[in-house]
Order: C-alpha cells, then structure tokens, then sequence
C-alpha cells in the first residue's frame, strides 16, 4: 500500500487531469488507471470558467481523491495564495506544491520552493513538493515538514523518462522511511517500471496518459507497469554481473564428454 500523510492508497499512481481531448476520455482513462489521487490545477481550469464548471463536476464523480497543484506559480508567495484558495475550494490540506522557475524548463525555483514548503507545512498543509533531483533541495524540504518528496524524472511534458537514475537512486537511500514519488517527465510505461524497481513508493504522471494516441489503454499499461515494476523490487531483483554465470548448474557431467578431436 502507499501510505501519504497517513492515509493508505492501492494505487501507486497520481493521475494529471490536464490536457484530455475530452471529459469522457479523461473518466475513462482515469478509471482504466486505477489511480485514487488525481491532481487538479486551480489557476489552469479556473481560468476557463465555462470548462471549469463542468471539469470540476466530473472531478467530483471519479470519487478520487483530489491533490490540487499551484502550476503556474513563479514564486513562494503565489504559491502559497494558490493552495490556500485550494484549501478553501476542496477541503484539503494536500497540496502538490510547484514553483516554477522557467516556463521554457518548467524545472522547480527550488527556493521558492523550500520557502513555500515551509509556510504550508507551519500553516498546517500537507506538503508534496515537485522537485528535482538534487539532494541538499530534499533535505531542505525535509527540514521543511514535508513528509513526502516528489523528484522529477525529467521535465514536466517532455516524455524523455528518467534523466538521471544516479541521483534518484541517491535519493531512495537517503530517505529510506519517506515516500518517494518521481513526478513529472514519464513518457513511456516502462519509465515507471524502472521507477518502481528502485524502490520508489509511486509515480505522478500526466502527459504520456492524456497524449497518447490511446489514453485509456495507456493509463492501463502504466497501471501494469507499476504493479510490475513494484512485484520485481518486492521480489529482488538480480544484481548485474561482469562475466558470465551458467544458469544452468553443471553438477558432474550427467552425459560423457565427446572428444572431438578424434
Ligand atoms: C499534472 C501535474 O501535476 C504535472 O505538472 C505533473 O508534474 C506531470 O508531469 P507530466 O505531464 O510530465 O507527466
């Protein structure tokens, strides 16, 4: 089970529900996910109130549990005047928190981001920061009250995957006991297979669902990859070699030797 701020999930994935040709195929693939947390983007659907009252009926009916984000936020103020106003409207501490540094990168303003983490945590939120790979910014957050940590795979949109599996993996072995998610920059399922099979707690995903050619089926195949991903890490996964290992044991030779020389 995943365990955030203590509540417990089955589903190792959170679901974007940004960027669907349409509502059905954002319920249906939604559904086909499995996902019990969908994050929601207050300043992005508000700003097309017409869509957003029927965006946030439809949020409503899925049952999931809502995270908002503050995408769009460029500093620690704006972020912190969006996830109050998120507070409001949905009645929930959660907020999945983004300072953005660079429209181009959409990479974290990490402080910003540790500022903001630190009034949100103070102001009694809970704290899942999308951040990036760096250790120093996640002890930071840490120290900021976050009890979770979302490092990104790679640029938010950019499908390339994980960029860099060093540091990630750093940061699995630095925080054993925290939930860790990599939130942003997935494109393919097996993306997050690798994820999991480091011993990450989840993934947050947006792009590689609502753009693929078959949002439903894909949003069912990350959900396989996932359980696969999460089943092989469980399971321990087989330490890579320099040299060969017969996988079949020669114990005495059950047939004799043919000499073919002769
Ligand atoms: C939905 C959301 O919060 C995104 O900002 C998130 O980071 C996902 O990024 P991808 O679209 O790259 O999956």
């Amino acid at each position: 089970m995943l365990e955030l701020y203590g509540t417990e999930f089955s589903s190792r994935m959170l679901l974007g529900t940004a960027g669907y040709a349409s509502p059905d195929l954002l319920r249906q693939a939604v559904e086909a996910s499995g996902a019990e947390i969908v994050t929601v983007s207050l300043r992005r659907e508000s700003a097309r109130a017409k869509t957003g009252q029927g965006f946030w009926g439809l949020i409503e009916e899925l049952g999931c549990r809502v995270l908002p984000n503050t995408a769009g936020c460029h500093t620690a103020k704006e972020a912190i005047t969006t996830a109050q106003m998120a507070r409001e409207l949905f009645g929930t501490n959660w907020i999945k928190l983004e300072v953005i540094a660079n429209d181009d990168t959409l990479q974290p303003e990490v402080f910003g981001l540790v500022e903001a983490a630190a009034e949100l945590n103070a102001d009694g939120f809970d704290v899942l920061p999308y951040t990036t790979e760096d250790l120093s910014v996640a002890e930071r957050l840490a120290a900021a009250g976050c009890e979770v940590l979302m490092p990104w795979g790679s640029p938010i949109g950019s499908a390339r995957g994980l960029a860099n599996k060093t540091a990630l993996k750093t940061l699995r072995a630095y925080f054993p006991d925290t939930p860790l998610i990599v939130d942003a920059g997935l494109g393919a399922a097996s993306h997050a297979a690798e994820v999991m099979e480091m011993g990450y707690d989840g993934v947050l995903l947006n792009t590689a669902v609502a753009k693929a050619g078959d949002p439903v089926t894909m949003a069912r195949g990350f959900a396989s990859a996932i359980e696969g991903g999460r089943l092989a890490y469980e399971a321990g996964i087989v330490e890579p070699r320099d040299m060969a290992t017969p996988s079949t044991p020669i114990a005495g030779t059950p047939f004799f030797k043919i000499d073919n020389a002769s």
